[in-house]
Parts: C-alpha cells; structure tokens; sequence
C-alpha cells in the first residue's frame, strides 16, 4: 500500500523534532504536526528553557554571583526584575523556535498545523482551527505529544493567584510571598530561583526527602544552601485545603495543622502525558491511568506501526532523554543500525541555586547493591577558578570501586555542575578508573580541575584497600 508519507510525527517538541529529523536525514518522506502555534513544546515555551532563563536572569538581577566577591552589595530592584525576566525567556524562545523551525526546513520535513488523532493504525486525522479536517496515512507514526502538569481537583487553579509549572511564568509582579507544593525538581528550582529573587518561599513536600535521587550527602548539602536562601521547607506534609482569603492572599492548610498564606501558590507536584485527543486506545495500544502510552524496550507500543518518546511514555520526562528516545525509536522503525539504544549512562542535572548533577551510583546504592567503594571528594573553596568565581560551597564527589577503581558514581554541586558532570559520565562510558584521573592533565584554572584533587582524595583511602582480581562490577 502506498501511504502518503513514511513517518507522521505527532507533537514538536524536542522527542519529535529529532525524531522528525532523523528519519528525514536518512531520506524518508516525513511529516510533522503540532496543535500549538510554535514548535517547541514544553521544553521552549513553558518548561526547560524559559526556567532555565529565569533562573539566569534571577543569579544575575539577584546579584548572587557576585556575593561576597568584591564586597559590592547588588541589591534586587523589584519594579525592574519582571519587566527583565520576561523579556529575556522571550527572546531565548524566540531564538530556540527559529532554530526548530530551520532544523526541520532544511531536511525537507513538512511541518502541518492541527490537533491529530488516530483513525486507524496507519491513518491519522488532523483537525485544523477554523478549516476542514484532513485525513493523511503514513508506514510510521511517532507520537511525541509530551505531558502536562497535574491538576488535582481540590486545587482552585482558577484563581490568577494559584498557578501550575505552565502558567507560573506569566507573572506580571514578584510576589512576597509563596508557597510551592511538590519537593521534585520544578518545585526545588523555582523555590531557589524566587527565593534568590528575595520572595519568601515555603516548600511543602509529600515524602520525608527532596530529590530522592540524589546522593544523600548532595541532598542534604542542596537542602542547606535552600535553607540559607532562606526557603521554609516542609517535609512529610499534605494540603488539606487551598482556597483564597480575602485579605490574606491564597491560604494554604496543611493536614497536621499549619495554616500557610501566600501571595502566590504554584502546585508543582508531576504530571501526566498528554493523550487524551489521541484516540490510541481505539487502535489498540496501551495507556495507563496517568495518561502515559506503554511501550517496549524499541519504544513500539501495541500496534507495530506506532511508536512513542518522550514525556508521553513517562520516566524519566527529560528533555535530554526524550529526544535520545525518538532517534532510537525512529532508527528501529526503518532498521537504520547506527543507534540502537538509549544510554543507560544518564545524567541529571538540577538547576537550583546552587546547580546539583550526577551521575551513575550514588553512595546508598552502592551500599544496597553490597559494592565495596570508596569515596573522594574535592571543594571549590580550595580550586583556584571555585575562588575566582566565588562559589566556596561547591563540592565534588566522586565514588570508585573499592577493587577494581572503577569509577562508579560523579556528583557536583555547584556552579557549573551540570556541566562538570560529563567528565564523569565520559569516563564511566569508557569505564575509566581513579587513576585515569589522576594521569589526566587539566586545564588550570578551572572547575574542572577539581576532579583530579576528588580523585587523589579517593586514592588515599584506595591504598587501604590493596587491589584484588578484579570482580565483575555492574554497569550503572
Ligand atoms: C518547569 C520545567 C522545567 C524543566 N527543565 C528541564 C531541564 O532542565 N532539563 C531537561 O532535560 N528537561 C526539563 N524539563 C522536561 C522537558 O521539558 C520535557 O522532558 C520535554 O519537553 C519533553 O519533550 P517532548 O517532546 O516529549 O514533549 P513536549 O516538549 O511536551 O512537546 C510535545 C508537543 O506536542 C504537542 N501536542 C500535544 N498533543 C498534540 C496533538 N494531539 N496533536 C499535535 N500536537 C500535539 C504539544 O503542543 C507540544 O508542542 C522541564 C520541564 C518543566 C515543566
Ligand atoms: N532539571 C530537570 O531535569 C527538570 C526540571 C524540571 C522538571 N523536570 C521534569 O519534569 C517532570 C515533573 O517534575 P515535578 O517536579 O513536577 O514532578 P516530580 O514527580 O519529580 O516531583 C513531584 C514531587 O511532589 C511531591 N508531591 C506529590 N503530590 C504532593 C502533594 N499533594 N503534596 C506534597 N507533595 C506532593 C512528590 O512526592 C514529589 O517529590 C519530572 O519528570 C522532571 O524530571 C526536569
């Protein structure tokens, strides 16, 4: 049967952009549709990037990069920071969605405006605002239509002062006050990018632990910094009732008691794929309860000529993942060899005040997995760039087997950190030992070179452990 194309994309965000376009690279006719205005999806217009712009443009207006540097004191102007922060996550957009648009023009990918569903499993229609429905088959289909926050019932979202991950970047004024439910990572990065911007933040959170993922010790080092941004955090907490009281802004109260007023609310606590126009079901593949599209180790659901990437598949929802998950899933589509699978080496990288990232095991996992190791750490107050730049509080941590010197596990916290982190995830690719380390020559000064002192660290407790055979170690 001839179809009219080989691959329909559905969603352009970053899980369908390269998806589109590595399919297009190898010659196949490929089209793409996207309900919004811009491509781009969470990660331009309301996620990645507009919080990672804020969160600059609050380092800079804060002065926080500057503290205790030339003994200047920056002080916020707060009639100036919204104008400022608004403009500057446009223009990025602005930038990023030219990009996109460029990306898929050169490779001749066709780009189609609409709101798509299934007919059938070769067989899509795109529902057009203001035009007739058109109806177009295709070998393949990519869904890519990413997530959106969770909205529990009981939170009134309808209020201007009560917001989710999607509309708190619409503020026309920085609050005094707010209250952020949900201690995962957009709930942990906005605390510390309001609270930079001098708003008092209070951080409820569910489980007795922010960011579980994290090391321990890099957990409880990133708590502190919040805490001396001055963020309330409260753990083991639930929201009883959220409503607005005249006079006191948005009251907030919580099971055990405590009765929170804010003038801003945001509710950051997940979110779920984005499905519900797809009519999946009808063609047979699978969608759990959260709205999530189930899919094999090839990223194929139920029906062979269908695949799904990215946030609507659900963990681990990053940008950087989703877009790994689409070129597979493409490549597997067609038979192109050349990548077969995403890394099980994968970096995390936080973007609070002060930036976490790892990767690779941490140091309970490797206690629960029974790894001997052994720890080394090296601190931005004794490097020589951590001195220029200021940052005393920067930590690198580094985890080798115990045997084998491996290299295990890499956290940063700090400036640069999500930057840092890929010396680490290099060397765990190549399985490099400390002593790779140790024989590299870094360039001084730097950041970077902190690593070296994290390795020498490890190697003294190393030497207390002589080597044996070599045991097989498992692969992070
Ligand atoms: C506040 C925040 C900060 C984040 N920060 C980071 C970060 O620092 N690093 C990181 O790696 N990740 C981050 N993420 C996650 C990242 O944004 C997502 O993982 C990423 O955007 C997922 O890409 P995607 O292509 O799967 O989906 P999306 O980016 O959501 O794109 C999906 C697209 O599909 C379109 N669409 C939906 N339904 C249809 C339909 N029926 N027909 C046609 N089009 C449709 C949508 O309009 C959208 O454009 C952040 C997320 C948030 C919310
Ligand atoms: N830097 C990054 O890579 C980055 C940044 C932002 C978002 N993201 C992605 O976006 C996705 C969503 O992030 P998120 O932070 O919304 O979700 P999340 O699932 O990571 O965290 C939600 C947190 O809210 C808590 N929670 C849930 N319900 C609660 C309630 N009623 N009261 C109190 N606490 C409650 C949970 O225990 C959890 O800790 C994630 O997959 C994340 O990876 C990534």
């Amino acid at each position: 049967m001839a179809f009219d194309y080989d691959l329909i994309v559905l969603g352009a965000g970053p899980a369908g952009e390269k998806g589109a376009v590595q399919a297009a690279y190898f010659g196949k006719r490929v089209a793409i549709v996207e309900c919004a205005k811009e491509p781009g999806g969470a990660a331009v217009h309301t996620g990645t990037l507009p919080s990672k712009t804020l969160r600059e443009t609050a380092l800079f207006l804060s002065g926080y990069r500057q503290r205790d540097l030339y003994g200047v004191d920056v002080r916020l102007n707060r009639e100036l920071a919204v104008p400022k922060l608004l403009s500057r996550k446009d223009a990025v957009r602005d930038l990023e969605v030219a990009r996109i648009r460029w990306n898929l023009e050169r490779h001749g990918v066709e780009m189609l405006r609409g709101v798509a569903r299934f007919i059938d499993a070769h067989t899509v229609e795109i529902v057009q605002l203001g035009g007739p429905p058109r109806t177009l088959t295709s070998e393949f289909f990519l869904v890519a239509t990413g997530s959106k926050p969770h909205q529990p019932a009981d939170i009134p979202f309808d209020d201007e002062d009560v917001d989710d991950s999607d509309t708190v970047l619409l503020i026309d004024r920085l609050p005094r006050t707010m209250t952020i439910v949900g201690g995962g990572v957009i709930g942990c990065e906005y605390a510390t990018m309001f609270a930079a911007l001098q708003v008092k933040v209070t951080l409820i959170e569910g489980r007795g632990r922010l960011l579980p993922f994290l090391d321990l010790e890099m957990g409880e080092r990133l708590r502190a910094a919040m805490n001396g941004l001055g963020i309330e955090i409260i753990l083991n907490a639930k929201t009883k009732k959220v409503a607005r009281l005249e006079g006191c802004g948005i009251r907030c109260e919580l099971e055990s008691g405590p009765v929170i007023d804010c003038d801003k609310f945001l509710f950051a606590a997940g979110r779920s794929g984005r499905t519900e126009d797809l009519r999946l079901d009808r063609v047979g593949a699978k969608i759990d309860k959260r709205g999530y599209v189930a899919v094999d180790d090839d990223y194929r659901t139920e029906v062979p000529s269908i695949y799904a990437a990215g946030d609507v598949i659900g963990f681990p929802a990053l940008a950087s993942t989703s877009m790994e998950q689409a070129r597979v899933a493409v490549c597997h589509a067609f038979g192109f060899t050349y990548k077969r699978q995403v890394s099980h080496v994968l970096p995390y990288g936080v973007y609070t005040i002060p930036e976490v990232s790892c990767v690779g095991l941490s140091e309970e996992a490797c206690t629960e997995q029974k790894i001997p190791y052994a720890v080394g750490r090296a601190f931005y107050r004794d490097n020589a760039r951590g001195k220029i730049v200021g940052d005393k509080d920067g930590v690198i941590k580094l985890i080798f087997h115990a045997e084998t010197r491996e290299l295990l596990g890499c956290h940063c916290i700090g400036d640069r950190a999500s930057e840092l982190v890929h010396i680490g995830q290099a060397l765990l690719m190549g399985k490099g030992t400390v002593d790779t380390f140790i024989e590299m020559v870094f360039n001084y000064p730097t950041l970077a070179e902190a690593f070296k002192y994290a390795a020498y660290d490890a190697l003294a407790r190393l030497a207390k452990t002589p080597a044996k055979d070599p045991p097989k170690v498992p692969v992070p």
